[in-house]
C-alpha cells in the first residue's frame, strides 16, 4: 500500500470510481467518505450500483477507474484477504458461516487473524499456540455473551434460522474488532423485531468505537447512520443526515418518480 492522501477524518476514501460491465457503465466517477468513529449509510433505487460500490470497497472488484484510500493509503488492488487482514470486514447479502461449525467455532474462527503464533506453532500445539487459543476462546465466549449467542454456544451455525445465522456472522466479523465494519444489507431476511434487534447492536457497536458502512434498503435501520450518501444510476446524488435526505426532493424523485 502506498501513502497517497491522508485526511484524519476518513478512514475510507472512495475517489473519482468508476466501473462498467461489458460496455455497461455502472458507477462514474462516485467520491464518498466513510468518517472515521461514524455510521455511513448507503442507499438507491434498485440496480443503482450499490453492491458493486460495496464489493469494490470490499475488494471483491476492482475499480476500472479511481482509487480506494484506506487511511490514507491506497487499497484499490489489494486482495479481500489483505483488507481483512488490516481490519476493515464485511458481511454478506445471505449470510455466510460456517454451517458445520458450532456457534462458537464460529466466532473462534473470526479471531482468527488476531493470531501471531504461526501455521507450525498451531500444527505441533506448541505452548504458544495453547496460550493463544485459550485466548481467543475467552474472546469469542466474551462475544457471545455480549451478542446474546450463550444458549446457542454449541449448536451448529447452519441448523440455525436465518435472524439467527445473521447475528453470528455480524458477531463473528466483530469479534475481531475491526477498524471498519462494511454491512451489505443486513436485514434481508430478518422480520421486525430481529431487524431492530439488529440496529440497536448496530448502535452499541458503534458507539463502542466501530466506524460503520452500510447498505440497505430498509430505511428504519438506515436511521442509525450519521451520514447517508444517496447513489442513483451509478452517481451520487444526495448526501447528508438521515432527515435531509429524506426531504431532499432529488432524493424522492429517484425512489418515488414524485
Ligand atoms: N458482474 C456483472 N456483470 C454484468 N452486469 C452487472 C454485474 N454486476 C452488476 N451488473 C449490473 O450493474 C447494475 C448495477 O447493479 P448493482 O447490483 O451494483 O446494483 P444495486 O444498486 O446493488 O441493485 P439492487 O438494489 O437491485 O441489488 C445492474 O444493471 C446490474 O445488472
Amino acid at each position: 500500500m502506498t501513502a497517497v492522501d491522508i485526511d484524519t477524518n476518513a478512514m475510507l476514501q472512495l475517489r473519482r470510481i468508476s466501473k462498467g460491465f461489458f460496455g455497461l457503465s455502472v458507477l462514474r466517477d462516485v467520491t464518498l467518505d466513510i468518517g472515521k468513529g461514524g455510521i455511513t449509510g448507503l442507499i438507491g433505487p434498485n440496480g443503482a450500483g450499490k453492491s458493486t460500490l460495496f464489493n469494490i470497497v470490499s475488494g471483491f472488484l476492482t475499480p476500472d477507474q479511481g482509487d480506494v484510500l484506506y487511511h490514507g493509503a491506497s487499497i484499490a488492488r489489494a486482495s479481500v484477504a489483505e483488507r481483512s487482514r488490516e481490519g476493515l470486514v464485511r458481511t454478506f447479502q445471505t449470510p455466510q458461516v460456517f454451517a458445520h461449525l458450532s456457534v462458537r467455532d464460529n466466532l473462534i474462527a473470526g479471531c482468527h487473524k488476531l493470531g501471531t503464533s504461526g501455521f507450525l506453532a498451531n500444527l505441533f500445539g506448541l505452548p504458544s499456540s495453547r496460550a493463544e487459543r485459550r485466548r481467543m476462546a475467552a474472546l469469542a465466549d466474551a462475544t457471545l455473551a455480549r451478542f446474546g449467542l450463550g444458549d446457542i454456544a454449541q449448536i451448529r451455525a447452519g441448523d440455525l434460522p436465518v435472524g439467527q445465522q445473521r447475528l453470528i456472522e455480524l458477531a463473528r466479523a466483530a469479534v475481531g474488532e475491526p477498524d471498519i465494519l462494511c454491512l451489505d444489507e443486513p436485514s434481508s431476511g430478518l422480520n421486525a423485531e430481529e431487524t431492530e434487534q439488529l440496529r440497536q447492536m448496530l448502535v452499541r457497536l458503534n458507539r463502542e468505537g466501530m466506524t460503520i458502512f452500510l447498505v440497505s434498503h430498509d430505511m428504519d435501520l438506515m436511521g442509525v447512520s450519521s451520514d447517508v450518501n444517496v447513489l442513483c444510476f451509478g452517481e451520487i446524488i444526495a448526501r447528508g443526515d438521515f432527515a435531509a435526505i429524506q426531504a431532499d426532493p432529488r432524493v424522492r424523485e429517484a425512489y418515488l418518480g414524485a
